[in-house]
């Protein structure tokens, strides 16, 4: 099977919740897509990497990552499929917040100043969780190359994040699950 429509059927068998659930920005919705069953799975993460990779072949950048923790499996899995392939990337984790002690770090792993990183994301509702971690790559002097997501649920991200002059793309469609 290619690995798109493997990852779909992953994301299907494993991932999709049917019922209502309050989600990170405190809306309401019928179904919920819990991405990290699939992106901590062992036979799942593999094929995330490849595809994730796939979807982003013609983009520059040298580090992925983006805000933990749904981010944080997923530019793990990308960082692979590059080893995999002979190829490097590297990654990073953006905190919610700051850690009070050690280095008092926001942004751990690969150090982004100065660095084409792509910001990852798993899913994405309003895209805060997604801008956050723009926004903090930008305040460490990263550039960000474009976002990317594994399930875009057609809730306005592409034009968030277009609209802050950064393109935008995503592996997996409401059509694709039979959600639309
Ligand atoms: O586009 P948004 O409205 O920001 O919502 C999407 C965010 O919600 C989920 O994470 P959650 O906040 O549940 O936290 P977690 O990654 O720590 O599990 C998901 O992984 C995204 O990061
Ligand atoms: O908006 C969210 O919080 C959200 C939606 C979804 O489908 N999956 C998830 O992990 N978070």
């Amino acid at each position: 099977m290619a690995d798109r429509e493997d990852l779909i059927q992953h994301i299907l068998d494993l991932a999709v919740v049917h019922g209502k659930v309050t989600l990170a920005s405190g809306k309401e919705a019928d179904y919920y897509v819990d991405l990290r069953r699939v992106t901590l799975d062992g036979a799942a993460a593999p094929v995330v990497g490849r595809v994730m990779r796939d979807l982003t072949a013609d983009w520059d950048f040298e580090a992925a990552g983006g805000l933990t923790l749904g981010a944080d499996p997923v530019a793990v899995a990308m960082l692979h499929a590059a080893a995999a392939e002979g190829q490097r990337l590297d990654a990073f984790v953006v905190r919610k917040e700051s850690k009070a002690h050690g280095l008092q770090r926001r942004i751990e792993g690969t150090e982004v100043a100065g660095l084409r990183v792509l910001v990852v994301e798993d899913t994405s509702t309003t895209g805060g969780s997604v801008m956050q971690a723009v926004e903090a790559v930008q305040e460490a002097g990263g550039i960000v190359a474009g976002v990317v997501t594994i399930v875009d649920r057609n809730t306005g991200v592409r034009e968030r994040i277009e609209a802050a002059g950064l393109p935008y793309r995503y592996a997996v469609g409401l059509g694709d699950l039979g959600l639309s």
